[in-house]
Parts: C-alpha cells; sequence; structure tokens
C-alpha cells in the first residue's frame, strides 16, 4: 500500500524561492514554513489527486510498479517544462506512491561538493533525493552525482597533494528526481544518468477547468462550470496560475459578493487585476503596447523594448515572451521583435500600412 511522503527537508516552494537549499537536517518530517501556503495545500499529495499528463503519468506509474515488484529503487527521473506545470508535485507524489521518504534540494543551494554529501550520506534504502533547478548544480557537484547515480557511490578526497587520498563511500540505493525549466543547460553526462526522463507539457482548458474544480471543493467554495472556465480560460494552461486566479476569485467574492462565484463575478474578479480573456497580465499588455505604439509594431530589439518599458530584458525573454510568441501575439525576427495581426486584433488595433 502507498503511503503519504515523508519530507525530510523544508517545502520545496520555499527552497525554491529562496535558493538556499539549506543541509537536509534542517527540516522536520513534514516541516517547512510554506506548509499553510495556498500553493502547497492546493498540491496533490497522491498521484491519482493529478490531472492530465496522461501519458506521464501511465509510464511512471509502469515504472513505479516494476521497481517494487523487483524490490529495487525507481530508476532515476528527470523532469522538464515550463514552471508551474507539476514538476515538483511529480517529485513529491512518486516517493508517496513509493511509501519512501524524500528529501529536497535546490540546484542553487548545492555550490560544492560539501553541500551535497549530507543529502547523499542520510538516504535510506530505496528513498528519493529530490534535485529542483538541476540545471543550476555546478560543475564540480554534478561530477559526484555521476558516481552516485551509476554506481550507488561517492569518492571523497581527502587532503590535498601528495597526502592526498581517496575515501569510497557506499551510499544505499536511491532514486535521484531532478527537476528544471532548461533542459537545454543540462550536461549531456548527467543527462544520459536519468533513465526517465519526462516533459510536462501545457495542460488543455478541459484538464484546467477540472482542476480549478477540484481545488473550489478543497477550498471549500465549490463553485459552477461557468466559473470555473473564466478561471481556467485566463490561466494560460498552467495549474499554478489556475490556482492563483482561484485564490483571487475567491478572496473577491467573500469581499464583494458573500462568497458566491458565477461566471460575471469571476470575470469582474479577474477584469480588476488585469488579467484578461487570453490570461495576459498588465505587463504582458505593456510589452504589446510598447511594441505597437514606440516602436510602430516592430521589428524592434528585446534591449529597447526593456529600456523603454524600465524593466529587464531577462524579465522579458524569460517571464513575458513565452507566452506572447506561445500565443501567436508577437514573432521573433532576425531584426526584433514584431507584432503579429493576432497580437493588434488582441489590443483592438489596426496595423499600420507598411510601405511595400
Ligand atoms: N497535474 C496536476 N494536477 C493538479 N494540480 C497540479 C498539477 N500540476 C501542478 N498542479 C498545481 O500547480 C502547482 C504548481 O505545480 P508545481 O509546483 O509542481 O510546478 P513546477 O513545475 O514544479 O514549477 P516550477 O518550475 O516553478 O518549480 C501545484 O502546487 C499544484 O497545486
Ligand atoms: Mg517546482
Amino acid at each position: 500500500m502507498a503511503r503519504e511522503a515523508v519530507y525530510q527537508q523544508s517545502d520545496p516552494e520555499k527552497l525554491a524561492d529562496d535558493g538556499s537549499g539549506s543541509p537536509p537536517n534542517s527540516g522536520q518530517p513534514g516541516a517547512g514554513s510554506g506548509d499553510n501556503m495556498p500553493d502547497t495545500s492546493l498540491r496533490p499529495k497522491r498521484m491519482d489527486e493529478m490531472v492530465g499528463q496522461r501519458d506521464v503519468m501511465e509510464r511512471l506509474k509502469i515504472a513505479i510498479e516494476a521497481a517494487q515488484k523487483r524490490g529495487e529503487p525507481l530508476g532515476h527521473i528527470l523532469f522538464d517544462g515550463p514552471p508551474g506545470l507539476g514538476k515538483t508535485t511529480f517529485a513529491t507524489v512518486i516517493p508517496a506512491e513509493m511509501g519512501t521518504v524524500v528529501q529536497m534540494a535546490n540546484g542553487a543551494g548545492l555550490k560544492a561538493p560539501k553541500d551535497l554529501l549530507p543529502y547523499l550520506t542520510n538516504l535510506s534504502e530505496g528513498s528519493v533525493l529530490f534535485i529542483d533547478e538541476i540545471h543550476r548544480v555546478p560543475k564540480a557537484v554534478e561530477e559526484y552525482l555521476y558516481t552516485a547515480m551509476e554506481d550507488f557511490r561517492i569518492d571523497i578526497v581527502l587532503g590535498e597533494g601528495v597526502s592526498a587520498r581517496t575515501l569510497n563511500y557506499e551510499l544505499r540505493p536511491f532514486t535521484l528526481i531532478g527537476a528544471t525549466t532548461r533542459a537545454g543547460m543540462l550536461s549531456a553526462p548527467l543527462r544520459d544518468r536519468f533513465q526517465i526522463r519526462e516533459h510536462l507539457g501545457w495542460y488543455t482548458d478541459t484538464e484546467l477547468c477540472e482542476i480549478v474544480r477540484r481545488n473550489s471543493i478543497k477550498l471549500n467554495m465549490p463553485i459552477d462550470d461557468d466559473s470555473a472556465a473564466v478561471i481556467a480560460g485566463r490561466s494560460r494552461r498552467t495549474p499554478r496560475l489556475a490556482n492563483n486566479r482561484l485564490l483571487w476569485v475567491r478572496d473577491y467574492s467573500q469581499s464583494k459578493a458573500d462568497g458566491k462565484v458565477t461566471g460575471p463575478i469571476a470575470t469582474a474578479a479577474l477584469d480588476m487585476i488585469g488579467i484578461d480573456v487570453l490570461g495576459l497580465d498588465k505587463q504582458d499588455r505593456g510589452y504589446l503596447d510598447t511594441l505597437m505604439r514606440v516602436f510602430v509594431g516592430g521589428p524592434a530589439g528585446l534591449e529597447a523594448i526593456a529600456h523603454t518599458m524600465n524593466v529587464s530584458g531577462d524579465t522579458l525573454e524569460d517571464e513575458v515572451e513565452p507566452f506572447l510568441l506561445r500565443s501567436e501575439l508577437i514573432v521573433r525576427t532576425r531584426r526584433g521583435r514584431m507584432m503579429t495581426a493576432k497580437g493588434y486584433a488582441h489590443m483592438k488595433q489596426t496595423p499600420p500600412k507598411r510601405p511595400l
């Protein structure tokens, strides 16, 4: 029987935020200041509570069952995909299905081999080590992971120069789960040591509706199909955003409508915080507005747009542009970013006439 996973580390969301990757003994089972955070409380605890990602789920269930039948630890798993699609969630439900414990680390916190050692030496047989943002693990630490993953062994070098000696340390067989939003940044030797690699893709509107409906029940505020559709439709196919939107709609309805949620109330709530029908927020529309108004639809360079908006180019490239590109509101050309006809239509403007 699968049990709930026992956390040996503080809350993963918090780790992801501060990037500290504090040592494994710092958290009591179930501890972590983020435990009462809404995002965490809405996080599925078991695989059957998860919605969507059917293929991934099916493959993982097979791998888990087979590993359990053989009495071996599950092969190492790498999850990649954009933020908020369920990488950390999978990393917590898998140990729960296996009835084992999980330690949570963050690649940004593993600055030197000594930061990794406590996690490795703390492993119990068949337990899981989750490294979030694994692309941020530096090379020196990564090399320790190679033998740890492949041979369940680490070689510790003691001393320096001629007196240096290597100590071989046997690890208990374990499963490493890595998560990254930047799979391309992982080195090939590390990537190839994961037996299972899963890419998490965007959710359908129907799946998001289901997530919103289930979570509204968790929040003691069951909502109708219309409201769920409004929230899901404005959530960019991302469960985390759907949860955030739902929580705001709850606040709004409790303050303005005695806790009653209807389609128009959900719409008014999301309009109020500047989330439009496509799920664009104020910054996204600010980008489109700048490109349209200041650069006459482009082509314009990223840095030029960033300077005009007074934000960093990285922010625009990582947080704003991917969704605008995916929605075909802008295109990236060799000469710079350009508005598309769809972008103009969304902003309710007519494209300028360009000389032939
Ligand atoms: N398949 C799913 N079913 C239901 N809820 C989900 C699912 N996937 C994610 N969620 C919800 O979305 C939230 C965000 O997911 P999660 O933290 O796993 O994303 P992530 O991929 O780890 O993001 P990041 O790259 O930012 O770390 C979770 O707290 C959970 O409530
Ligand atoms: Mg995560």
